[in-house]
């Protein structure tokens, strides 16, 4: 493909992309495969040119533009060459005129600029869009045929136990460990959460957002195998992902239970007082994870905002009841908005005399409003709030 029609092709694939952050549609990297399926003459190099573009106008802007032509027309007056593409050629885009809409503002939405909490400053702010690090987990019921640093002689020993770092890029899921179940891909951050949950020797522990199970397998593999885990959710998709990552770790004491969303209790009744553990990795705007997924910030309006803080707050409220005396509540967000984290353990232990929050003493974090906070630029993870309560 010329470069014009490659920018032209940024330009509708961005379209695309926009409608469907304002209707709550497919992800980005879904459309992007999509598209490409569609366009069969688009080659590797073509892929990535576009692939490039789109990604360069998402991270650009906090705002969702108007439409794509929009992104690109403000993007041509930044880079280099850009601009010249819009030749009104076959295929290619249009030339520019003079009172067309243009893409502008920050790259984070101005309705969201006080909302971030106090340890975000700028330099924070600017990590939140840096390529995000290639971590792993090593599951220590799984023996690693070489130590990692054999294996991959350029990997980082990271500060919790069975973390490492590696050069973004490895291919980790083709290597034999990972193939074993010995290794896992999960962010530091994800690996604090569950050394946060870690008591000893619990009978019954609940994931109640359990996801695909990164966490869940994270406990797994720290806990006895007569420990039973329950992995709850109520994206039935998301949650069928756990079964084969179950096998390859060998975790056979993982239970799932798909829950109906507003009924949650209909099935979760029966663990009503009973957990050790409880752990709500709660649905949230994922601001702390906008290196992986910088179009979440089209996603996000002051309407979901509220909308996800009320179901966090439900979501609290509802685990804790399935908590024991004695038993650990762990909650967590992968957000750095203060109504998302501290704010949150604030109401719940206003409400709940009966809960106190502690201290988990971890090599990294910082903390903040009785829980921890991880940022990319002080902790080279993900973005995450996190709080240990106890039920007195
Ligand atoms: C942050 S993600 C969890 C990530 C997962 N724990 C992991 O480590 O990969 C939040 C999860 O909450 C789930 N969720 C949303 N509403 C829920 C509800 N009412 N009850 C339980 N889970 C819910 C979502 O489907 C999503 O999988």
């Amino acid at each position: 493909m010329r470069p014009a029609a490659r920018l032209q092709a940024a330009i509708e694939l961005l379209d695309e992309i926009i409608i469907a952050a304002r209707d709550n549609g497919a992800s980005a990297d879904n459309i992007a495969k999509k598209f490409f399926k569609a366009r069969r003459y688009a080659g590797s190099g073509d892929r990535r040119k576009i692939r490039e573009l789109v990604y360069e106008a998402i991270r650009r802007f906090g705002e969702r533009p108007e439409n794509g032509r929009a992104a690109m027309v403000a993007l041509a007056k930044e880079i280099p060459g850009l601009a010249q593409l819009f030749d009104g050629s076959d295929y290619g885009p249009a030339t520019i005129t003079e009172n067309e809409p243009v893409a502008d503002g920050s790259n984070i939405p101005d309705w969201l600029k006080g909302r971030f909490v106090a340890l975000i400053d700028d330099a924070e702010k600017a990590a939140l869009f840096d390529r995000a690090a290639l971590d792993i987990r090593i599951n220590p019921k799984k023996a690693l045929a070489a130590d990692v640093a054999t294996i991959w002689p350029e990997a980082e020993k990271l500060p919790l136990p069975n973390a490492w770092r590696l050069p973004t890029g490895t291919s980790v899921e083709a290597s034999e460990g990972y193939g074993s179940g010995a290794i896992e891909i999960q962010d530091l951050g994800s690996q604090a959460i569950v050394a946060a949950c870690l008591l000893n020797e619990p009978e019954l522990v609940l994931d109640l957002c359990a996801g695909a199970g990164g966490k869940t397998l994270g406990m797994a593999a720290q806990f006895k195998n007569d420990a039973r885990i329950i992995a709850a959710d109520t994206d039935r998709n998301r949650l069928s992902r756990i079964e084969p990552r179950m096998r390859r770790a060998g975790a056979r004491n993982i239970e799932t239970l798909l829950l109906a969303p507003n009924k949650e209790m209909d099935a979760l009744s029966q663990l009503n007082g009973i957990c050790d553990i409880v752990l709500v990795d709660a649905p949230c705007t994922g601001t702390g994870t906008w290196r992986r997924n910088p179009e979440l910030r089209w996603r996000m309006t002051p309407k979901r905002l509220q909308q996800t803080v009320q179901l966090q707050q439900r979501l609290l409220q509802l685990g804790s009841e399935l908590v024991k005396s004695g038993g650990r509540l762990v909650y967590a967000v992968c957000s750095l908005l203060d109504e998302e984290g501290g704010d949150q353990t604030e109401v719940f232990l206003a409400n709940n005399p009966g809960w106190r929050h502690i201290d988990v003493d971890l090599p990294i974090g910082r903390p903040y409003r009785r829980g921890i906070l991880l940022s990319p630029y002080h902790d080279g993870t993900d973005g995450f709030y996190f709080t240990c309560l106890e039920k007195l």
